[in-house]
């Protein structure tokens, strides 16, 4: 059984950076799923922007093939008809506002319906865009404005891009994307913790002994090389999604989901995050990069080797271990990780319980697993939680641990949505919930350039891992003199 879908009023919605991978891999095959579903109606448009000069049916062309590509049998012919009528392409550079023309003609007239720009383009363009929209009078009472991640490399540069936007669209006309949001296993998080009473009392030190955060993939930075080596894993992935991930999972519960109750509550988690700096980066910080390997048995070539034989310091990995100091969490260690060119993809959070304080169990040569409550994010979605019990048999009393598994697609047995065509929908709808407030990101930005500040006064290594594996040996290490592991990935 698939959710209630309500339509959204009629639109238009402006692509900049629409011949781009993002907007023919991941926005357009959305939008294209959200027609099949009825919730776009009436003439709405989207209105594809770049440098080049295209015409409208070479654009068209581009989308279908990507379409085809991109959503293999659930594209449908007769919904392909529909859909491209409501495309359009028009040239717009950003640092040329004086040659917005022909956006400014296709919007004339239609002041009145939802506009949507997303800046589906490079960061360091948000600014020229804003600005380009302002200039040329496209900014109407009930515009808005989408922002790609990353906002910016730094708490510099994202504070610069921020002001700049924010001097043509007010907070709330502002749409900061974290996909992981729109995730839905990442609401799924919600629903756990807030849609049952079963676990709160449990959600905290004294029952928890520690968190783990794995985001693991195993594709490379293929063709997006050129962005990646100048960002790296941390700021890549840690900075937006996996601390994203670490709020919904330590937040105190909000009063609603209205969205700035939950944001408040993100809001204090990343600021009561222990700085990682240079006095403590080596302990708690764990860098790596993919050396040759084989994924699946099919070989691979090493990262320097796919940048060309560059040698390069940039980080595919990255493992930390981190400390929230409020009264939940004292004491509860949370370790993250992520990387590319790892075994598979495969990512989870995983709430490990304390150890049975005194075992009556002793005389018995199983040992007593400590409970773990696994949300398992991609692939196979779902939530598994592990408890001891006995073996069946007459003699003896021998233990082991078994699982309570549940599995999203089994029980609910619908396509799960990508995250973007529900994120498409919020911001359609002009609901903020599910995107970034601008003090989050600051926040976010403010402890990761303290960890980049440490590993550069440091000059900390990044140290190989094979790709396939599960990351450099000494990301175990980070949790072994813990006395603890990683959980075994399936
Ligand atoms: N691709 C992905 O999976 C993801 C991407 N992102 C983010 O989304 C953004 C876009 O990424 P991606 O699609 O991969 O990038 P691409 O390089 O594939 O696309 C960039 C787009 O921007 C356009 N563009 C570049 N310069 C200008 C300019 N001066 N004026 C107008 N348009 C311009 C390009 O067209 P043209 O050159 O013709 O002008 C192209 O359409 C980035 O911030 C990225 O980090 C975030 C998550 C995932
Ligand atoms: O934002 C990004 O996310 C993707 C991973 O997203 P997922 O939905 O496939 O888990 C990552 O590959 C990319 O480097 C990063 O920019």
């Amino acid at each position: 059984m698939m959710a209630k879908l309500v339509p959204v009023d009629e639109f238009d919605l402006i692509i900049f950076g629409g011949t781009g991978d993002l907007a023919m891999r991941k926005l357009l095959p959305a939008l294209f799923h959200r027609e099949g579903d009825g919730q776009i109606t009436g003439d709405s448009r989207i209105i594809a922007a770049s440098r080049g000069e295209v015409s409208r049916d070479d654009y068209l062309a581009r989308v279908e093939t990507a379409l085809r590509e991109n959503l293999a049998d659930t594209f449908n012919e007769q919904q392909w008809q529909t859909f491209r009528n409501r495309i359009h392409y028009v040239q717009a550079d950003a640092g040329a506002h004086d040659q917005w023309g022909e956006l400014v003609a296709i919007l004339a007239g239609h002041d009145h319906r939802t506009r949507v720009a997303y800046l589906a383009t490079a960061p360091g363009l948000f600014g020229a865009f804003a600005n380009g929209l302002r200039h040329n009078g496209l900014i109407t009472g009930d515009s808005r404005i989408v922002l790609e991640k990353p906002v910016g490399h730094d708490s510099a540069s994202a504070d610069a891009i921020n002001n700049a936007v924010g001097e043509c669209f007010a907070e709330n006309q502002i749409f900061r994307i974290d996909h992981y949001l729109g995730k839905e296993t990442v609401q799924n998080l919600l629903a756990l913790r807030f849609g049952n009473s079963l676990f709160e009392p449990l959600w905290r030190r004294g029952t928890i002994d520690h968190v783990q955060i794995t985001v693991a993939e195993d594709l490379g930075v293929g063709g997006r090389g050129e962005y990646y080596d100048r960002i790296g894993a941390l700021r890549d992935m840690v900075q937006n999604h996996l601390l994203q991930l670490v709020c919904l999972v330590a937040m105190e519960p909000p009063s609603s989901l209205d969205h700035d109750a939950v944001r408040d509550e993100k809001i204090k988690v990343l600021r009561a995050l222990r700085l990682i700096s240079a006095d403590n980066v080596k302990t708690n910080t764990v860098r790596g990069q993919y050396a040759a390997g084989a994924i699946k048995g099919q070989p691979v070539e090493s990262y320097q080797d796919e940048m060309g034989g560059v040698a390069s310091s940039c980080e595919t990995f990255v493992a930390l271990k981190l400390e929230i100091d409020n009264w939940r969490w004292s004491n509860v260690p949370f370790y993250i990780r992520t990387g590319k060119r790892l075994k598979a993809k495969h990512s989870e959070i995983v709430l490990q319980f304390q150890d049975v304080p005194h075992s009556i169990f002793s005389e018995q040569s199983y040992d007593i697993s400590p409970n773990q409550l696994m949300i398992r994010l991609q692939p196979d979605e779902g939530v598994k939680l592990s408890v001891m019990a006995k073996e069946p048999g007459p003699g003896g009393f021998d233990l082991r641990p078994v699982s309570l598994d549940l599995s999203f697609e089994e029980t609910f047995g619908v396509r799960y949505p990508d995250a973007y065509e529900r994120l498409l929908m919020e911001v359609l709808r002009g609901n903020p919930a599910l995107f970034m407030r601008r003090d989050e990101v600051s926040a976010a930005w403010n402890w990761i350039d303290a960890i980049i500040a440490g590993w550069e006064e440091t000059h900390q290594k990044v140290e190989s891992y094979v790709a396939g594996s599960w990351g450099p040996t000494s990301s175990s290490f980070l949790l072994d003199r813990d006395g603890r592991a990683w959980h075994p990935e399936s």
